[in-house]
């Protein structure tokens, strides 16, 4: 089990974390940091318990016990409003676009948080096709589309800290490559991102550190240089 190192306060503490869907329990001591403009992954195997963490910082999981610090301020029994005050927002794997309401509608429709938020001209410039697609029905969205508009939606609402849970899942690789270079610029203008990632080369490409999770606890820590010498032992924690 990894222990979180590193000093300062971090952005994200996370120590002890456990959760249950009602009498389950899914999470076991989870441990992990993120730094302000750190690009961090969670892997792991289907029901490592990835989601289940993103959730559990975001305010969504009812039953948890633990410590979740944001900026050195306890925030484990906070609402997911109060979570989102904080600068938190999530992205889910389902990806939320409303099918009956256009693509400009589903963009304006979470309220303003915070300042700083992405203006719509900054939103086009980092995503072209959803100018071109306003009008459109959220029917009418590739998945890549979905997925864009689904992190352009929250980068109206002023969040700092995007959690995004596979955000590259099912699309082709040209467009895993669009969502990579908008994921780049983002960690470029200073944002926090914590990745949850089936991809394991995708999240080696952008990701400055990794998490590696195993049945409700993180088992082993990688920053960038080693997960390259170590690719092997990264392929065996993810091999089924
Ligand atoms: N709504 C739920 N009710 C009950 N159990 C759940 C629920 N959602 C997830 N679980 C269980 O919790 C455990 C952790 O699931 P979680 O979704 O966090 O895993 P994951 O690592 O994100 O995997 P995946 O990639 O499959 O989403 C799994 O055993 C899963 O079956």
């Amino acid at each position: 089990m990894v222990n979180n190192t590193g000093s300062g306060t971090k952005l994200i503490d996370v120590s002890g974390l456990q959760a249950w869907y009602g009498d389950s329990h899914v999470l076991h001591g989870v441990n992990l940091n993120v730094s302000k403009g750190e690009l961090v992954t969670i892997l792991g195997r289907n029901g490592a318990g990835k989601t289940t963490t993103l959730r559990s910082l975001i305010g969504l999981m009812s039953k948890k016990r633990g410590s979740i610090k944001i900026r050195g301020e306890e925030a484990i029994g906070y609402s997911p409003t109060a979570i989102a005050r904080l600068g938190l927002a999530y992205c889910p794997e389902e990806r939320g676009i409303y099918k009956s309401l256009s693509v400009e509608e589903n963009l304006y429709l979470p309220p303003k948080l915070r300042d700083g938020g992405f203006s719509a001209e900054e939103i086009f410039d980092l995503f072209p096709n959803i100018r071109e697609r306003l009008a459109s029905r959220g029917t009418n969205l590739s998945g890549g589309e979905q997925q864009m508009l689904a992190i352009a939606r929250i980068l109206r609402t002023g969040a700092e800290v995007l959690l995004l849970d596979e955000p590259t899942e099912g699309l082709a690789p040209v467009i895993v490559k669009q969502i990579e270079r908008a994921i780049a610029l983002l960690k470029q203008r200073g944002f926090t991102i914590v990745l949850v990632e089936q991809n394991h080369r995708f999240a080696q490409r952008v990701a400055d550190r990794h998490y590696v999770m195993e049945s409700g606890v993180v088992v082993d820590e990688f920053d960038s240089e080693r997960i390259k010498r170590d690719w092997d032992q990264v392929t065996r924690y993810l091999s089924v």
